[in-house]
């Protein structure tokens, strides 16, 4: 049985994450905007390998913003996807995986490579909380005209800067500044642009 953290806390389990605090993930409402969102997201798919013209609206009903001009190559995972924000003619290839428990902003004129993972939940070191199932969120931001090649890996609550680029498989642990090229795990500067 979890110990009950938050005894003195009159809020919901969604009310604390919104919040940015430590919660536990069984929040009715959390659940069932999870489920609305894995249900676009699948119909988003679909509806793009039947070239179905309202493919877009459903990414638009799915996501907090979809800029103009801005492509998703699907497959696309969201956690809740009203908490992802992508920028005007950003591009966004296959396969991302956004953990939005917090929010994720992605600027204009982004590249996105395939398999890229933004990911705002975070969970205490300490075993027992987590055995106990604990987790925040941190928000993450991206400006505008980065570029993350495939498979980056971007931890929660990083920033990375106008125009930088990241190169492919790393894993961002920390804000990168703007106009810097970035590689490796963890992913360190190796030169300005
Ligand atoms: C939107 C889309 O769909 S994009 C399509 C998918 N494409 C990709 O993911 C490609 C991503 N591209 C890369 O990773 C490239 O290597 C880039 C952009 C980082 C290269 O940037 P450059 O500034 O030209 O770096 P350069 O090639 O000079 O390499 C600099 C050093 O970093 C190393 N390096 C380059 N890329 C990486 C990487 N991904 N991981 C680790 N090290 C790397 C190089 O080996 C070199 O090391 P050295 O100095 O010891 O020889």
């Amino acid at each position: 049985m979890a110990q009950d953290y938050f005894a003195d806390d009159p809020r919901t389990n969604r009310e604390r994450m919104l919040a940015g605090d430590l919660y536990i993930a069984d929040d009715p409402e959390n659940a069932r905007l999870a489920q609305r969102a894995l249900r676009l997201a699948d119909a988003y798919h679909r509806a793009s390998v039947a070239d179905d013209a309202g493919a877009r609206s459903l990414l638009v009903e799915l996501l907090g913003t979809l800029g103009e001009d801005a492509y998703v190559k699907p497959p696309l995972f969201v956690d809740y996807g009203e908490n992802l924000h992508i920028g005007p003619r950003t591009f966004v290839n296959y396969n991302l995986t956004a953990l939005d428990v917090a929010t994720i902003t992605i600027g204009a004129d982004c590249q996105l490579g395939p398999g890229v993972q933004l990911l705002t939940p975070t969970h205490p070191v300490e075993p027992g909380p987590r055995r106990d199932k604990l987790e925040a969120a941190l928000p993450i931001v991206l400006g505008d005209n980065v570029w993350l090649g495939g498979g980056v890996i971007v931890c929660p609550g990083v920033t990375i800067g106008d125009n930088t680029v990241v190169g492919a498989g790393a894993v961002v642990t920390k804000d990168l500044p703007a106009n810097v090229v970035a590689v490796g795990n963890p992913a360190r500067v190796v030169r300005e642009i």
